[in-house]
């Protein structure tokens, strides 16, 4: 078997419903919907192992803690298992008051009982039934023509769930229907269905129902299903009594795109799972939808300010890994290797005043908001550039690189990972940064100085101790400043001219740990015109010992260089 030349014989593409004047294209979504997660119950089914009471609880009291007031927690009448945990839930007070549980049945009068049996006892339940409505299943499964299923599926157990619902009048109910295979099916045929059981629950603005219209199976482009949501929107009888929601799947992997279409379109309420999980390729996965609401300045109403601890429960309790790639929460998400990526990540982020309309290149949303740091943000490999390396530095341990130094020491890394081809972390660029500059004390190391200045005349006079390959030598130098007489000390012992060309310095830490860093660009030898810069680096707790082991530095550095 293999891939078919004319997919065209075995495949068919979707049609469009032709809804000319159509609106949701131009609509902005400016509130959240109401949220239910069916993480418990679409989510646990599909896992290879299902979840244990444990693992549901935890589940449950997460999604109570994200903020989600609707919840499925599960299909009672599958299994004595399913049963227990709903009692669970009701008898063990682990349910708010303002938060309703839903559980799922499918339209068969003995799982309907069951259903109602398991939800004895409980404050706010939606109850939620559903048949399928699509051709295929009419055809293949129930071997029902659309009135059969309406006279036989639709109605009857529409009229049992109310009539069931009133022998529990304790209980505050919302009655949900679900025409499963919505997006595959004809949108008369959903619309009589819903029309039908609007009609028994007699749906008004005091009495709402919630009708549920899945792409059970995501067989169109986004648009399709915007374009049948508004249809529905529009056509629905009774629909100031109807709460319309969405169930997106993900077969084509834009569920994400399908939800957020079918909100322009008229949907209040959408049906989803933490990052996605669900039959096949998931369930729309809600923190993707509710984060990219966040990132247009919209409060979601969902909390995912730690959301490593959130994706640490679902991998708990799902048993399935959340990519490193997977929106707003993957390990990887809010890092740059790339080089020009991380420059203007740098760039934008020193450019950054407190209070700004968050305006961050490759980053949508600021990681710290979901409980991320930055540290991650930019990572070293390859394919990076002096931005992320230097970054690194300065962000780790506090020092800030002349831009020519920056250049410079960025080629000293490159070959560091040509050769290991790995990524370098921040650690091994402040080990790579030392060994080139910091601990370039030989030949030529310092040792300790004497400064004399005579301020009658501006100059200093410096006696420096220096080790050369580990035997002491006095230099001794006069100039109109410390650093001047060590060059001019330094250039006599050295019997070649040297320039400075630049000089750069700063404090890192703070009080008794305090230190300056000293950059020095210099050139050295005859003629000078044409010498290479070469920089060198000094760290010390004293800025003029900083200077001049920076001057030794740049001065060994080339010494090496020539070798
Ligand atoms: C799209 C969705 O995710 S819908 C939710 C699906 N979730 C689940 O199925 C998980 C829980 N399910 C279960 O535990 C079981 O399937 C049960 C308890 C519901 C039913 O088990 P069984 O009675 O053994 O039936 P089975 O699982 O084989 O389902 C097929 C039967 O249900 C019928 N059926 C399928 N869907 C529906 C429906 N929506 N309404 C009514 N009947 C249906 C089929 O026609 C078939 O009937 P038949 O046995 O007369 O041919
Ligand atoms: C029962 C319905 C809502 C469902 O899970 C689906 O169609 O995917």
């Amino acid at each position: 078997m293999a891939m078919l030349k004319n997919p065209a014989t075995k495949y068919r593409s979707f049609a469009p419903i032709g809804l000319r004047d159509r609106t949701w294209p131009d609509v902005v979504v400016t509130r959240p919907p109401i949220w239910c997660s069916v993480d418990l119950r679409d989510g646990n089914q599909a896992l290879i192992e299902p979840m244990n009471a444990a693992r549901k609880l935890r589940m449950f009291q997460m999604l109570v803690k994200i903020g989600f007031k609707e919840i499925e927690v599960g299909f009672p009448s599958a299994s004595q298992i399913e049963f227990d945990f709903m009692r669970e839930l009701i008898e063990g007070g682990h349910i708010p008051d303002d938060v309703a549980i839903q559980v799922l049945t499918p339209a068969r009068e003995p799982l309907i009982r069951r259903t109602f049996e398991a939800m004895r006892g409980a404050r706010n339940v939606i109850l939620h039934y559903y048949h399928a409505v699509a051709p295929v299943m009419r055809n293949v499964v129930f071997n029902m023509s659309k009135e059969q299923v309406i006279a036989e599926l639709t109605v009857p157990h529409a009229q049992l769930v109310r009539d069931l619902a009133a022998e529990q009048p304790a209980t505050n109910w919302t009655f949900q229907y679900s025409p499963e295979m919505f997006s595959d099916a004809e949108l008369e045929f959903s619309k009589a269905c819903v029309d039908a059981v609007t009609e028994i629950w007699q749906s008004s603005p005091t009495n709402r129902c919630i009708i549920n219209l899945p792409t059970t199976i995501e067989h169109s482009t986004p648009n399709l299903y915007a374009d049948q949501i508004e249809w529905m929107h529009r056509n629905l009888k009774r629909r100031d009594g109807i709460i319309l929601s969405a169930h997106p799947h993900n077969d084509r992997g834009t569920g994400v795109a399908t939800a957020e279409l079918a909100m322009m379109a008229g949907i209040d309420r959408v049906e989803g799972c933490l990052f996605g999980n669900g039959e096949r390729t998931g369930n729309v996965d809600v923190v993707n939808l509710a984060l990219n609401l966040y990132s247009q300045g919209v409060d979601p109403g969902l909390d995912f300010s730690d959301i490593d601890s959130v994706r640490a429960t679902v991998e708990y309790c799902n048993q399935l890994p959340v990519h490193p790639r997977h929106p707003y929460v993957g390990d990887l998400v809010y890092t740059s290797f790339s080089g020009s990526h991380q420059d203007a990540i740098k760039k934008a982020f020193a450019a950054r005043k407190e209070g700004d309309i968050w305006d961050m290149p490759y980053l949508p949303i600021d990681p710290k908001d979901v409980g991320r740091s930055y540290e991650a943000v930019i990572r070293v490999n390859s394919q990076s550039g002096k931005g992320g390396i230097t970054y690194l530095l300065e962000q780790e341990y506090g020092l800030k690189l002349p831009r020519r130094l920056q250049i410079e020491f960025s080629q000293i890394v490159q070959e560091a990972m040509d050769e290991s081809g790995k990524e370098v972390s921040a650690a091994d660029i402040w080990a790579i940064f030392s060994r080139a500059y910091l601990d370039a004390q030989q030949p030529y190391g310092y040792v300790a100085h004497h400064l004399v200045e005579d301020s009658s005349r501006n100059t200093v006079e410096l006696s420096t101790e220096i080790s050369i390959s580990g035997e002491r030598r006095k230099l001794e130098g006069r100039g109109n400043g410390p650093i001047d007489a060590f060059v001019s000390g330094l250039s006599q012992l050295m019997g070649e001219p040297i320039a400075i060309v630049d000089y750069a310095e700063h404090a890192i830490g703070a009080g008794a740990d305090a230190a300056a860093v000293t950059y020095i660009e210099l050139k050295i030898g005859e003629p000078l015109a044409g010498q290479k810069n070469v920089f060198g680096v000094g760290r010390d707790a004293n800025i003029v010992t900083a200077s001049l082991k920076a001057i030794l530095s740049g001065a060994n550095r080339i010494l090496a260089a020539r070798r």
